[in-house]
């Protein structure tokens, strides 16, 4: 596993940690930090009773997006060179990330900026520490955003906050961003891995594969008809009804007591 990206299972929940606090978990293009987080996304596919996953980064910040001194290396590039690295690069994040069928939760310990917002926002959950801040700030460094941003924000806060995230650069702290939508709790800062563990755990504790269908039919319902979403829900639904699950959840509501689940 990489040196960037800190791998740790805990019983069903794994937690991710971007792990260079010296350059406040900044990001590359191309190259180590993409590979760290595919590899890490292809592993959680593999671990079949994983059931939620954390994502935060250790030191002072989240992330802070894009690396600028690798960035500055790059002026003269060709544009299909950087095209392609982008391609191949940091764009495989979202697709890898955003693909887990398992519930995952941006833990933000401090700024998400640029390419470490459109991080935050490939989780389906945002909590954030007191000391959090959220800017789309791609327009501040002259560029646009190239990892999905412009896909991912719009569906975390809606279209007229996202535009006035990316055309200004501005950053919200933590309160503007609950307020917003864009997080869904605040928390003081030493306790914020307490809170995602607490949640990750009240996740876990449900069927996971329920978990899993109801994640799809969240992300699906963005982009489909709701003719389509019926379609899926229903057929969904007969794969839950026949659960063993689905009557020990019926079944424990009528004993009185609290269910146990086994992913059957
Ligand atoms: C393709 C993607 C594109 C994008 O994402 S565009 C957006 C690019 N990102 C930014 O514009 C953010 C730049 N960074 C900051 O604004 C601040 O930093 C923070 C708010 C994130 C944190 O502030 P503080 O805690 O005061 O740290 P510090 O003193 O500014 O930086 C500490 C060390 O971290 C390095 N660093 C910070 N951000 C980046 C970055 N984005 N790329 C490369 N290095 C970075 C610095 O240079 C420095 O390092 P040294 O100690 O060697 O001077």
């Amino acid at each position: 596993m990489s040196d960037f990206l800190l791998f740790e299972r805990d019983g069903p929940v794994v937690t991710l940690t971007m792990n260079a606090p010296e350059r406040r978990n900044a990001l590359s293009i191309e190259g180590e930090t993409n590979e760290a987080f595919t590899e890490a996304c292809r592993r959680i596919a593999a671990e079949v009773d994983v059931r939620a996953v954390i994502l935060t980064g250790a030191g002072t910040a989240f992330s802070a997006g894009g690396d600028l001194k690798a960035m500055r290396e790059r002026f003269g590039m060709k544009p299909a060179d950087i095209r392609e690295s982008y391609r191949r690069g940091i764009q495989r994040i979202p697709l890898a990330l955003y693909d887990l069928d398992v519930p995952t939760i941006a833990a933000v310990n401090g700024p998400a900026i640029g390419a470490g917002l459109d991080l935050a926002c490939m989780c389906d959950i945002r909590i954030g520490a007191e000391s959090s801040s959220y800017a789309e700030s791609f327009v501040s460094v002259g560029i646009v955003p190239g990892d999905g941003g412009a896909w991912l924000l719009p569906r975390a806060v809606g279209q007229s906050k996202a535009a006035e995230m990316a055309f200004t650069g501005d950053r919200l702290d933590a309160r503007a961003a609950l307020e917003c939508g864009l997080i869904s709790q605040v928390v003081p800062d030493a306790a914020l891995m307490d809170a995602a563990r607490a949640l990750a755990g009240r996740i876990a504790r449900n069927p996971p594969q329920v978990l899993r269908m109801t994640k799809r039919l969240l992300r699906e319902g963005q982009h489909m008809r709701l003719s389509s979403l019926l379609e899926m829900s229903a057929a969904f639904q007969a794969l839950a009804h026949t659960t063993r699950d689905h009557e020990e959840a019926v079944n424990a509501w009528f004993d009185k007591r609290k269910p146990v689940f086994e992913g059957r």
